[in-house]
């Protein structure tokens, strides 16, 4: 359905549902009757902020989410939705919402303004309740099992919702599957892929499945991951050069990106001892070892590819993280190291030119890096770096009290 057509006839939709996120990259959603949407489009609608700070209620605040009419969509069902920004009750752009976060980066960098357009490639794991894979397939299975038909429809009810995919399939693990989606302006991609981990859910759940964005759900399977596609115009000598320095602010920034894009304990499983995901802030031209690999794409344009993020990361924050690292990049003029075509661990340390900074290997690790990269946080808003980094330092925290099936198993009876 057309978005001019469900825009014109809102009001039969008996529902519509607000769709937002919170600072930890969930999903949240509030409905409304459709014949209140045209009052909510007018006035907003009043919420309960505690909600949204993402995993700790702290404090209680009363929002306003205000519906952006431009991604009002509605597949065949007879619920519209419709992605949110939030304000507080004096009108103000909420510091905590990260859409907000990402508007204020793309209009604050030239990066974005001059014509950035992002694709990217979306990985998750279908899941039975006892979290064993639906399908023991590979990468680019033929088979037509559940898992299959149930992508096949998914993808065709992600392009109900105008979201638009340049391809889908299964990944390398068993029941790990992925979409491609086009490339669109920086809000576009990340409206994109958050409605499109809650379609994909959402359809698993109905056939008694879970899809889940978790970053390395197995072990020793891959993890999954978000990847990033800066697509960038490649016609000449200045255009190269801008590129090249693009790709050298998200390697220096690359530590502190991580916060933004790996923010889970078990991200840290992906990205160190995963298949295909990144250790080092390397870049590559082939090399799925990189942290960003760099290739031609349509025309003349260039494909700028982060590898960093992970499927549970919030979309908005690692796509104005990566504008701020592309920014500081050309502001710095900063120089490209050369490319590593092979992964650190497969060639050794002693091997490469310029030992490769490493990435955090843990979450606090990579908190730390956040709060020590000056130039990056100074892109932000204080208070959104100060609450987010508690959130993430918390999540640490709560981490520490677990004991893992992998400790009892190797400590229980060892002493
Ligand atoms: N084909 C691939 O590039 C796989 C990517 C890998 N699953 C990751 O975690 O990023």
């Amino acid at each position: 359905m057309s978005l001019s057509r469900v825009a014109g006839n809102v009001g039969d939709f008996a529902w519509v549902r607000l769709i937002f996120t919170d600072l930890a990259g969930a999903t949240r959603a509030v409905q409304i009757p459709g014949d209140a949407f045209e009052k909510a489009l007018r006035d907003g609608v009043r919420v309960d902020g505690s909600a949204l700070e993402g995993r700790n209620r702290l404090i209680e605040t009363d929002l306003v989410l205000r519906p952006d009419p431009t991604t009002l969509c509605a597949s065949s069902a007879r619920v519209a939705r419709v992605v949110c920004d939030i304000f507080d009750y004096e009108g103000n752009p909420w510091p905590l919402d990260p859409r907000q976060t990402l508007r204020q980066m793309v209009e604050s960098t030239s990066v974005a303004s001059s014509g950035w357009t992002g694709a990217a490639e979306l990985e998750w794991y279908l899941v039975r309740s006892d979290l064993m894979p639906v399908d023991s397939e590979g990468y680019f299975s033929y088979a037509r099992g559940q898992g299959e038909q149930l992508l096949e429809r998914t993808a065709a009810e992600l392009q109900g919702l105008n979201v638009s995919l340049t391809g889908a399939h299964h990944e390398a693990g068993p029941g790990q599957y992925e979409v491609n989606v086009a490339a669109s302006t920086p809000m576009a991609l990340a409206d994109t892929l958050m409605n499109a981990r809650t379609v994909i859910a959402d359809m698993a759940h109905a056939e008694g499945l879970i899809a889940t964005f978790m970053a390395r759900p197995l072990n020793d399977l891959p993890g999954s991951g978000m990847h990033i596609h800066q697509v960038l115009r490649n016609a000449n000598d200045d255009d190269m050069e801008r590129i090249e320095r693009i790709v050298a602010g998200i390697l220096h920034h690359g530590p502190a990106l991580c916060a933004f894009s790996a923010p889970t304990i078990n991200s840290y499983r992906r990205l160190h001892r995963g298949a295909e995901a990144p250790s080092y802030a390397t870049w590559a031209h082939s090399s799925r070892a990189a942290l960003v690999r760099v290739s031609p794409t349509d025309g003349d344009a260039i494909s700028v590819e982060y590898r960093g993020s992970d499927s549970s990361a919030n979309p908005y924050l690692v796509i104005a993280a990566l504008l701020a690292a592309a920014e500081i990049g050309l502001a710095d003029e900063l120089k490209l190291p050369a490319p590593l075509e092979e992964s650190v661990e497969g060639v050794g340390l002693a091997q490469v030119e310029t030992a490769p900074t490493q990435l955090p290997r843990s979450l606090e690790q990579a908190i730390t890096q956040l709060l020590g990269d000056e130039e990056l946080i100074d892109c932000f808003d204080d208070r959104l770096i100060g609450r987010y980094a508690e959130d993430l330092m918390a999540e640490v925290e709560a981490s520490q009290g677990y004991v893992s099936e992998w400790e009892r198993q190797r400590y229980l009876q060892n002493f």
